[in-house]
């Protein structure tokens, strides 16, 4: 996709998100890559409801800063998943989504599949989501806990704070966060009742379907 496109459509899907209500505030930042191999990426304090494309903060290949706004706070953790990913990452998206936050509070949530198997499609579109602990926004430490799963993960939750989600592109990567946050609803929907979750032979039929 073309920049003056990508920077188009990074506004309209972050507004979309904001208008209802899976960002809210100045929280989340989103970065897509260029097809020279930069990347844009959304500015620190900036409101998902109110992004100006013209002002997306623009890294060139070499990740040097050659235009826009002052960038996310969250580079350190973005870099890490293009690095860790190559070419099969297009995009990185970092909510605050209710839902997913209030599934990283209590004690007893899987570390190694955050949400449980209850629907077919987060599966399909997110693998096992690792929950990581907390670390203060900003703090480049996430980087470092990004490159130690080695890209065996493309989404992690962040304890007390928010979901990261990698994908190829721009609208695939934020489908792929909705699910994340719808799958997290469900799950607290339906906590502590008696559910028929997926059972293990069909969760490795979709897990098939899915490449981390
Ligand atoms: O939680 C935070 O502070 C950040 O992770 C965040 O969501 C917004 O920070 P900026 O992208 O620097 O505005
Ligand atoms: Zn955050």
């Amino acid at each position: 996709m073309r920049e003056v496109q990508l920077r188009e459509q990074i506004c309209l899907m972050a507004k979309s998100l904001y208008d209802r209500g899976l960002a809210h505030g100045s929280t989340g930042n989103i970065s897509a890559r260029l097809e020279d191999g930069g990347l844009l990426v959304t500015p620190t304090n900036s409101s998902f409801g109110f992004l100006d494309p013209a002002k997306l903060s623009h890294f060139d290949a070499k990740g040097q800063l050659i235009g826009g706004d002052k960038p996310t706070k969250e580079m350190s953790l973005h870099q890490a998943f293009y690095e860790t990913r190559g070419a099969k990452a297009g995009a990185v998206v970092h909510l605050h989504s209710h839902h997913s936050v209030a599934l990283s509070l209590f004690e007893d949530t899987d570390k190694d599949d955050f949400l449980p198997p209850l629907t077919p499609y987060p599966i399909m579109k997110l693998g096992k989501v690792k929950l990581l602990p907390f670390f203060a926004p900003g703090d480049a430490a996430m980087g470092e806990a990004i490159r130690d799963l080695a890209s065996a993960h493309s989404a992690v939750m962040l304890a007390n704070h928010g979901p990261v989600v990698a994908g190829s592109d721009i609208a695939s990567t934020i489908y792929a966060m909705e699910e994340l946050e719808a799958a997290a609803r469900l799950a607290i929907e339906t906590r502590g009742q008696s559910v028929r979750a997926l059972t293990t032979d069909q969760i490795t039929r979709l897990t098939a379907s899915f490449s981390a």
